[in-house]
């Protein structure tokens, strides 16, 4: 039987969660993202008939980032196949940051333990068929639209740029990879393709409804299109359960218990296959990286309503 919550329910819950939005730090590592306010919160349920419920800043936009690297592992294994894919990138968490670099000289061979950190990401980014990044992410957005059943989404510019700009550490990760030969295209190419993929720009409904999606079996909410198929929605969602959280995975896992995949613009998408998508939406992030307001949203949300697959 379907699990609802109220629209009502949703307003409870994000005041008693507002007091959090004054915990954590918006990061500044990009700087169009020390921009965001915390004071913006929100959160939504997409079910897998396409019902929504919502609450918070809805108009509100955001950017993916890491989020994106789920949708861009759906397209690569659409494109390039699950032995391409898995024969660069390897299948285990990592227990480190997201951004570490520190595995790629010790792992033997010498490939990025998993697909949700950035050099992994990277080395997916780089598989997107496409002869130059504007075919790449023409290709990703449009996947993206598919998704979400919104062909309005667009990048922010303004948040791309600034992280091409700053990326020192990422052409880090690709130029070592680009040694090793597990990235083969050209590392600024890569580059701009993979700050473009992290800033497609969304609301909360969309970002539930593209959770909705990989929670319906990969098939579209409405029409029933298979728009990624079964067998690798799940592979995504399975990278959700073990690295979606970076290295706060596994306490999330035994505190809320649904795949989600979080990114430092302070949203995390939810895919549960039972209940559907969910997005919360919190800018300020605690230490690992993960929205504070989001995470308690989530909590509450699966205490609540006893979601916890395990
Ligand atoms: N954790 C994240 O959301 C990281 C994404 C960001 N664009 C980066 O590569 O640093």
């Amino acid at each position: 039987m379907q699990k609802k919550i109220t629209q009502h329910q949703l307003e409870e819950w994000l005041e008693h969660v507002e007091p959090f939005t004054q915990l954590g730090r918006v990061p500044d590592y990009i700087p169009a993202l020390a921009k965001q306010s915390p004071d913006n919160i929100a959160i939504s349920v997409v079910y897998k008939n396409g019902e929504c419920v919502k609450a918070g800043n809805l108009n509100h936009t955001f950017t993916l980032q890491s989020i994106s690297k789920v949708i861009a592992l759906g397209l690569a294994l659409m494109d390039k196949g699950e032995d391409f894919v898995f024969a660069k990138v390897g299948m285990e968490p990592t227990g480190d940051p997201f951004h570490s670099i520190a595995k790629l000289e010790t792992t033997n061979p010498s490939k990025p333990l998993n697909p949700m950190i950035n050099a992994g990401a990277l080395a997916v980014t780089d598989m997107i068929e496409g002869s130059n990044p504007n075919e790449k992410i023409g290709r990703l957005l449009s996947f993206v639209h598919d998704l979400a059943g919104d062909n309005s989404i667009e990048i922010d510019m303004e948040v791309a740029e600034s992280e091409f700009e700053t990326a020192y550490l990422n052409r880090s990760l690709g130029f070592f990879m680009k040694q090793t030969g597990i990235v083969e295209g050209d590392v600024e190419e890569l580059l701009t393709t993979y700050t473009r993929q992290c800033s497609i720009d969304v609301n909360i409904q969309q970002l539930a409804r593209i959770g909705a999606v990989f929670a319906n079996e990969g098939k579209d909410l409405e029409t029933g299109r298979q728009i990624i198929p079964q067998h690798l929605a799940r592979i995504c969602k399975t990278f959700m359960v073990t690295c979606g959280m970076y290295d706060a995975s596994g306490a999330f896992a035994i505190r809320v218990g649904i795949p989600a995949k979080s990114g430092v613009s302070g949203a995390i998408m939810g895919s549960h296959n039972d209940f559907g998508g969910i997005a919360v939406y919190g800018a300020a992030l605690d230490e690992k990286g993960n929205s504070v307001v989001g995470l308690q949203l989530l909590e509450i949300l699966s205490s609540r309503l006893d979601l916890s697959i395990f």
